[in-house]
């Protein structure tokens, strides 16, 4: 059934539209594969970044923004008391002690809001309070503590200096200064910033919509019971949770069963809500694969094999009239998320225009020796460890096998074992992709 108003006929569903045409994809090596790298900037290369829009400050946490912001204001906006105590002229009170205490009359207050006498005349003081206008004339505060609290008359028992508890203007953030440049993500304290010198909206790039769909007939959702040849559907909430890890608006619509005709329907609803839809299964050669057989009838597509383990049949097309960006991740779990993170989450980062797209890798030294598949990159489940020194080396958890999803969430790291080689001695540099860091 449409869960969307838009009006939909069969005519709708069978027409390609004629701009749907991708970018030469990359060719394929002897073996019939491209590789992951080659494949990930094909991906990258067919998708732009979303237009910006002003959006209030605290939904843009995360976001990038596109502009330079430059401060209309000082920080401090005035000259401004640190503490609570009494504002006065240094001098007449730079030798006070205990044995030698100076008595001065109280002559107003100035609370925090409260406007500032111009001037401050010498022999006198103010009581002031944190954050309140410094006076003129008056270059120090006297905190309550070097005194003896008094209202009509103070005796000051401490020496003070010039400058003393005084917040000068502008000593903090400069009227005309750049305080966040564009392309920058806005992160929590740039939200406290911002907000400080008067700015509620930002332009930025949005978070994408992405629709997450997964398919096959063997499927349940998590909390109904299970018949024997059923499955519980991991994979729409598994990559749902990936999208919002790296910056999405997650829909998760769940399963559809291996049904062309329900499948096209329901990818052709979530158009109109989509900056990116991605799918689950259905991408290999079995009987029941009905992404690769049903997906070229909305828009054009590109199923190719990628020299990855695991990860090898993947899927992308631009669909709709808006040739809407569909990533067709193979259905085992583990290549599901691997996938995910070797190029969904690129994606996602393009479209938020979050550089760099493609997350910079760290380096770790193999804990002990690893087998590979030669002409293939594995991107094997890892743990990492930091000695005192911060060098870091990883070891594999469990096995290579693309079902093994408990392994792979003991893991916090997918370990790059190059497609060159087959073998990886202990003690080998390797480059590594922390599961866990910051979005
Ligand atoms: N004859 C061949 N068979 C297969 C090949 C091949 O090259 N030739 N490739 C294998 C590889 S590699 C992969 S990866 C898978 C990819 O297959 P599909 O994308 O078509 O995925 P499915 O067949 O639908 O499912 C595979 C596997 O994953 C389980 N699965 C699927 N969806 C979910 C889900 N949402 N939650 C949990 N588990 C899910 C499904 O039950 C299957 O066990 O093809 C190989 N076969
Ligand atoms: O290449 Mo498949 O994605 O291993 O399991």
């Amino acid at each position: 059934m449409p869960l969307f108003g838009r009006k939909k006929n069969d005519e709708a569903l069978r027409h390609v539209p004629e701009v749907a045409v991708l970018p030469e994809p990359p060719a394929p090596g002897p073996d019939g594969l491209r590789t992951l790298d080659q494949h990930r900037d094909y991906l990258l290369g067919c998708v732009e970044e979303l237009m910006p829009f002003g959006q209030h400050v605290l939904d843009s946490l995360g976001l990038s923004i596109c502009e330079d912001v430059v401060s209309d204001l000082d920080l401090p906006r005035f000259d401004n008391s640190a503490m609570d105590g009494y504002a006065v002229r240094a001098a007449d009170v730079q030798y006070a002690t205990d044995l030698r205490p100076v008595r001065l009359p109280v002559v107003g207050e100035v609370p925090a809001g409260g406007a500032a006498p111009h001037r401050l005349s010498p022999g006198t003081v103010m009581k002031i309070m944190t954050g309140a206008p410094v006076p003129g004339d008056a270059d120090a505060i006297v905190p309550y503590e070097a005194t003896d609290r008094g209202s009509a008359d103070v005796t000051v028992t401490v020496p003070s200096t010039v400058g003393q508890h005084i917040r000068r203007r502008g000593e903090d953030v400069a009227e005309g200064e750049t305080i966040l440049a564009a392309g920058s993500r806005i992160g929590v304290r740039d939200v406290g910033l911002l907000t400080a010198v008067g700015i509620d909206k930002v332009m930025v790039r949005p978070r994408p919509r992405v629709v997450v769909i997964s398919t096959g007939s063997e499927l349940v959702d998590p909390g109904l019971p299970l018949s024997p040849e059923q499955i519980y559907d991991s994979n729409s909430y598994l990559i749902a949770a990936a999208a919002k890890d790296a910056g999405a608006q997650v829909f998760r619509v769940g399963h559809v069963g291996d049904d062309p005709a329900a499948l096209k329907q329901l990818v052709y609803d979530q158009l109109v809500r989509a900056d990116l839809i991605v799918t689950t299964g259905g991408v290999s050669q079995g009987d029941y694969d009905i992404v690769k057989a049903v997906l070229p009838e909305l828009g054009a597509t590109d199923f190719a094999g990628v020299a990855m383990q695991p990860g090898k049949p993947q899927g992308f097309g631009l669909i709709g009239e808006d040739r809407t960006p569909i990533v067709m991740l193979p259905g085992n779990p583990v290549s599901a998320f691997v996938s995910f993170e070797a190029f969904v989450r690129p994606v996602i980062r393009k479209l938020m225009g979050i550089t760099p797209y493609v997350r910079p890798g760290v380096r770790a030294t193999a804990a002990h020796a690893m087998s590979s598949v030669r002409g293939r990159t594995q991107l094997a489940r890892g743990v990492v460890t930091s000695d005192e020194t911060g060098a870091r080396s990883v070891e594999l958890v469990g096995g290579h096998g693309s079902h093994l999803l408990g392994d792979l969430a003991k893991a916090d790291a997918l370990v790059v074992l190059p497609a060159d080689v087959d073998f990886v001695a202990a003690g080998t540099e390797l480059e590594v992709w922390p599961l866990d860091q910051p979005r």
